[in-house]
């Protein structure tokens, strides 16, 4: 039986997973964590490929390129093979490939593809300019620039404008200047144009309905206001339609701060052509995982399929490192009792404490990966990641990654002609030069644009990957990450045999054997700014659920009772109220 027979039977052994299987129209799938959303999105997809002929196509998007990466893998497991007109990658990058690059020439905004995305540093730059310009010197300016940025990710209407006020408003648009006069961009630039496209000219969601008969969206909850709005347009209010299949869980939506708003998701799946169907098995976790994870948000009838599991928590006295040192103890003793390195995640609420994780577990000899990264991850920094991995094991044969795979990932993103072997030979003799594993990740890096990368980045197309690696080349040539070497990148890129360190959002959408969570000390999980505000306090208990839903059959906690700021203050207000509410402390 193929791999993608197999799924389908599986899906038919539940009654509701199969009904939105075969769901013919617009289905939108609401779901808990671990119920199949991510199965049965990919099995959909791989499913409707074997009719879908070209030179039509479908599009299946996400959030973050982690996810993308996820759904790629899974729909290419099922016996896909990729093809063009099959898009499978994240809303950004769709309303770039597919609205922005063919049509923003033709419809007056060619000047968009000319501009470059700018990097966190320039960003910052342009906010500081901007708020220099309109307000006086000695103002409290601290929340200034994430509240221009959540209106500007939320393209906010002129009333949601005029409510932050005017000043406010006279910082993105003096942010927007200063970054055109230097030809630059920004994500939200371009989303947003990407909207005004779509809604602006019919032909454009009519080319793209026929192009992309079926639209399918993972987690639904996580799109931003502007990509619904894309989204609508193609499936909802033209003459032409795509068929919608999406799926997502509101108690998973943990990007408020972003300005998305996790009722678009109860909103699309009561639209009237909408087949909305709920499922309410999670395959992933033991029964007191979920019996834990559903008092934290007041659930009922989650039903599971295993009994059993654990849910506890480690009082550590002496704060964030002993709560570091704890799990490293506790992950060493799993692994001795034969649970996979691989299969042990430690979340933490911060990238610096994922850093502190990093380092105890080192000095406890515990082997370790770090996923937490001040950079996004898109296909291009993870292949700089794995390519370090090789570099540093190349007198191994049995290293992690095969030459040959690490090549036809270079060649993809270079767009190499088949039959081009300089594209490999210039890769291998940068690789032959980075023997030296503790040589400074700047030069590596480097090395790697100057073999390829750095022309193939100037491709419009890959927009992400552009600002993701000159992100990563700033933060180590003389930014926060000066002194990482090639080691440090490698142990990045390195996952087997590994207990992996994630931020607790990081780990969205990802499944473990046993999950460690850290810092679960009021002030920061919740974060004290959330108590005041009860849609804050509601994000961040969600934030916690997710994580806490990501293990098969251990879930620990750690808590101090008091949080140490870098600030070097202490915050003593307890441990969690979480895990009060979790019935876990008295
Ligand atoms: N019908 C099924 N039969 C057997 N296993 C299933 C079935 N549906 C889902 N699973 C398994 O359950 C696990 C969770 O599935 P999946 O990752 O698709 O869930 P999800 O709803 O996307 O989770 P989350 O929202 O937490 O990311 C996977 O290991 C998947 O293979």
């Amino acid at each position: 039986m193929s791999r993608l027979a197999a799924s389908i039977e599986e899906l038919k052994r539940n009654e509701r997973q199969w009904e939105a299987f075969n769901t013919p129209g617009n289905c939108v799938v609401m779901a808990p964590p671990g119920s199949g959303k991510t199965k049965l999105l990919s099995t959909r997809i791989a499913s409707d490929l074997q009719v879908i002929t070209p030179p039509q196509g479908a599009a299946g998007i996400t959030l973050t390129n982690a996810a993308a990466a996820e759904l790629r893998r899974r729909v290419l497991e099922l016996g896909v093979t990729p093809r063009a007109n099959l898009f499978l990658g994240t809303v950004h990058s769709f309303a770039m490939r597919q609205i922005l690059f063919p049509f923003a020439g033709v419809c007056g905004r060619g000047e968009l593809l000319t501009h470059r995305i700018a990097t966190s540093r320039e960003k910052t730059a342009a906010f500081k300019a901007a708020i220099a310009q309109v307000y006086p010197s000695n103002s409290d300016t601290r929340n200034v620039r994430s509240t221009v940025e959540r209106h500007r990710k939320m393209i906010a209407s002129e009333d949601e404008w005029n409510l932050a006020g005017p000043r406010i408003v006279a910082v993105s648009q003096a942010y927007e200047r200063e970054l055109a006069s230097e030809g630059l961009v920004d994500f939200e630039i371009l989303v947003t144009a990407a909207v005004e496209l779509v809604e602006g000219y019919e032909f454009i969601p009519n080319l793209l309905t026929a192009k992309n008969p079926s639209i399918y969206v993972d987690e639904y909850q996580d799109l931003s206001p502007g990509l619904d709005r894309i989204i609508r347009s193609l499936c909802f209010d033209g003459t032409t339609r795509s068929r919608l299949f999406a799926v997502g869980d509101h108690n998973q939506a943990i990007y408020g701060w972003t300005g998305t708003r996790p009722e678009l998701l109860d909103e699309v799946s009561r639209h009237p052509t909408v087949s909305r169907i709920e499922l309410t098995k999670n395959y992933r976790s033991a029964r007191e995982i979920i019996d834990r994870a559903s008092r934290l948000l007041g659930l009922s009838g989650i039903e599971g399929v295993s009994d059993g599991g654990l849910v506890d928590s480690m009082y550590c006295r002496a704060g964030i490192k002993s709560q570091c040192r704890e799990a490293g103890k506790l992950a060493a003793r799993l692994i001795s009792e034969g649970w996979p390195a691989h299969e042990i995640g430690v979340l933490t609420p911060t990238n610096n404490n994922a850093e502190l994780v990093v380092e105890e577990f080192r000095n406890l000899g515990v082997p370790v990966s770090a996923n937490a990264s001040p950079y996004l991850s898109t296909p291009a920094t993870s292949l700089i990641e794995k390519l370090a991995v090789w570099a540093t094991r190349q007198d191994r044969p049995d290293g992690e990654f095969r030459l040959s795979d690490l090549l036809s990932e270079w060649r993809s993103i270079l767009r190499a002609e088949l039959g081009d072997l300089s594209v490999d030979l210039a890769l291998i003799d940068a690789m032959k030069q980075s023997a030296d594993s503790e040589e400074l990740a700047a030069l590596f890096v480097e090395r790697i644009l100057q073999s390829g990368l750095g022309a193939a980045l100037r491709d419009p197309l890959r927009w992400e990957d552009s600002a993701a690696v000159s992100d990563l080349l700033e933060l180590v040539d003389g930014g926060q990450l000066l002194d990482w070497t090639i080691q440090t990148l490698a142990d990045r890129g390195s996952r087997t045999g590994r207990v992996g360190v994630y931020t607790m959002s990081s780990a969205k959408g990802l499944e473990f054997d046993a999950t460690l969570i850290l810092g679960v000390d009021q002030g920061q999980i919740p974060h004290f700014s959330s108590t005041y505000n009860s849609k804050d306090l509601a994000e961040d208990r969600r934030k916690f659920y997710v994580a806490v839903t990501r293990s098969r059959r251990r879930t620990s906690i750690f808590y101090s009772g008091f949080v140490e700021w870098q600030s070097g203050k202490i915050g003593r207000n307890g441990p969690s109220q979480f895990l009060r509410e979790m019935g876990l402390i008295e």
